[in-house]
């Protein structure tokens, strides 16, 4: 079953348990620096291997000592869906490791 969008409030709310995630009301993202570009690519990877694992994809963006993160859910036409704060979930898990904030 296709994924439901969520309401501007549930978005809201789920962000509200998100610290530095933010919405355009399309999508939901958040940038994380780095300690170079190596750890950032290692991340990029780390999070490819994530959206593999949920069938779900962001877009990621990949700078000298950054990683942007934007996602929405293509398949009810680019609205953000609880699949897009499940994976932001699982990459807020994973960024202390990579030393991201
Ligand atoms: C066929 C495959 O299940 C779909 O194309 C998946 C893959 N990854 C996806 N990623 C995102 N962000 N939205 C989708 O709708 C989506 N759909």
């Amino acid at each position: 079953m296709a994924p439901q969008p969520l309401t501007p409030e549930e978005t809201e709310q789920a962000l509200s348990g998100l610290p530095h995630w933010t919405t355009d009301g399309d999508s939901v993202s958040r940038s994380y620096s780095l300690a170079g570009h190596l750890p950032a690519a290692a991340m990029a990877l780390h999070i490819a291997a994530i959206q593999e694992e949920l069938n779900h994809h962001s877009e990621l963006t990949l700078g000298y000592n950054s990683l942007s993160v934007t996602v929405n859910t293509h398949s009810v036409g680019g609205r953000i869906t609880e699949l897009d704060i499940a994976l932001a979930r699982r990459i807020e898990q994973i960024a202390p490791g990579h030393g991201a904030s």
